[in-house]
């Protein structure tokens, strides 16, 4: 049954909408802020924002027209100092929920990442009538939002947009989406298709010499490259690396540049580094200049693409030991990681948002002096830490980076360090 109602917005909860304390319990609002009083429609625990009664001093214009029904963005109404202080706030509320409050005053202040915007996007097409759609879904729908322009992303990929729509057009399924994955580098874009579609020999054709005509670097359809015209390549450090299509990369490069500068300070002067969950290499390659690595991974792709720019680098690095293996089934044990006193002195890890319990239980009964842990779920690092931390570690740092401006997403980096 809907309602309306005049409601308070008391706070931000962590998916970025606000929350009205009421006596029977409390209601989501999307797009409001803390401090605001709203007119609502109201049905049950979540609300639709129908005015604005009294705004909040951190209420600014939203800078993109498609704000309110992309589900790209939630936060374009904020202030961007005040999202990075909220964002800040989230890893302290996570902390204290695993009884690490003393951890407070060593959360710096979150590092504002956006940079030139997101480097790499997911977008996905569908056939509307005979329009072609090409975007971000509505938030909780199936909807797609067609976008035209994007404030998120570098305006490379934006300058992208009506070409990715006739791509997409030409690998369309009968019903349902494409999935295109697009990396912007440095020698044009890196396009990644995966579509239900049954295509003929002659379409692909056409869809290799569209996507070369409009510069693209490598094309590739349901994982298989179909053409690469420039190989597309991203700067680790200095050791050029070019991803498996469609693959994890930091979303931005001033995000990546912020993590791997504290990965790198946090290791310091350690010479046998670990490098767990660790990609393609973004820290491995970086860590490789100074130290021997032994980077564990479980995707096959990532693992060869780092091994190719280890081989590309070779004169500028040590050894590194790349290891295909699944973290959560199988973490390095304890015993591993000491190796009798011949061990690892530092341990990097970056897993999923699920964490790495398994790996941080290890952790906790080795004797591996440093730990610094890169997360994307503040939930889970401070579950992990809290291992960590029971296990006789001591928290020395801990640095918010935002790389997902007008998101709800925060990374953190926390070095760790045991007497
Ligand atoms: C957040 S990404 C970090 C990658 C890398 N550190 C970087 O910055 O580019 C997490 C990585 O964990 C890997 N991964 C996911 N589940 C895993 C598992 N069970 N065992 C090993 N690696 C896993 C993913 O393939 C992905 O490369």
């Amino acid at each position: 049954m809907t309602q309306d109602a005049t409601l308070d917005i008391t706070a931000l909860a962590h998916k970025g909408e606000g929350r009205a304390d009421t006596p029977d319990g409390p209601v989501h609002v999307p797009f409001t802020l803390p401090g605001e009083t709203v007119r609502v429609r109201r049905e049950g625990a979540r609300a639709q924002l129908l005015e604005v009664v009294s705004a909040s001093p951190d209420r600014v214009e939203p800078v993109c027209p498609h704000f309110g029904t992309c589900g790209g963005c939630v936060l374009q109404h904020m202030d961007q100092a005040a999202i990075l202080k909220w964002k800040r706030e989230q890893v302290v509320a996570a902390f204290a929920a695993r009884g690490l409050e003393g951890v407070e005053p060593l959360i710096e202040p979150t590092v504002d990442a956006g940079g030139r915007g997101r480097r790499r996007a997911v977008f996905a097409a569908t056939r509307a009538g005979a329009r072609i759609l090409l975007g971000f879904h509505e938030r909780s729908s199936h909807r797609l939002v067609d976008v035209s322009r994007c404030p998120v992303l570098v305006p490379e990929i934006v300058d992208l947009l009506p070409v990715l729509k006739t791509l997409a057009a030409r690998v369309m399924p009968r019903k349902g989406e494409v999935t295109l994955t697009v990396l912007a580098t440095p020698t044009g874009a890196d396009l990644a298709l995966a579509s239900t579609a049954k295509v003929e020999p002659r379409a692909t054709t056409g869809l290799i010499e569209e996507a070369m005509a409009a510069g693209i670097a490598r094309l590739s359809l349901n994982g298989e490259v179909l053409v690469e015209a420039r190989a597309p390549a991203i700067d680790m450090g200095g050791i050029p690396l070019v991803p498996p299509p469609g693959a994890f990369v930091q979303a931005t490069e001033a995000g990546e540049e912020a993590l791997a500068a504290r990965v790198l300070s946090g290791v310091g002067k350690a010479r046998k580094v670990a490098d767990l969950f660790c990609g393609s290499g973004t820290f491995a390659l970086r860590l490789a200049r100074k130290a021997t690595v032994r980077a564990v991974e479980g995707e096959a792709s990532a693992l060869a693409a780092l091994d190719r720019a280890m081989r590309t680098g070779a004169g500028a690095l040590r050894e590194i030991r790349a290891e295909r293996r699944d973290l959560f089934r199988n973490p390095l044990t304890a015993v591993e990681l000491d190796d009798y006193g011949r061990g690892m002195e530092a341990v990097v890890f970056d897993p999923p948002r699920a964490g790495a319990e398994a790996q941080a239980k290890e952790l906790a009964r080795s004797k591996v002096p440093t730990v610094v842990a890169v997360s994307c779920n503040p939930g889970t690092l401070a579950r992990d830490l809290r291992i960590l931390v029971d296990g006789g570690y001591r928290i020395s740092s801990v640095l918010p980076v935002d790389q997902f401006r007008f998101s709800p997403h925060i990374e953190v980096v926390a070095v760790l360090s045991r007497g």
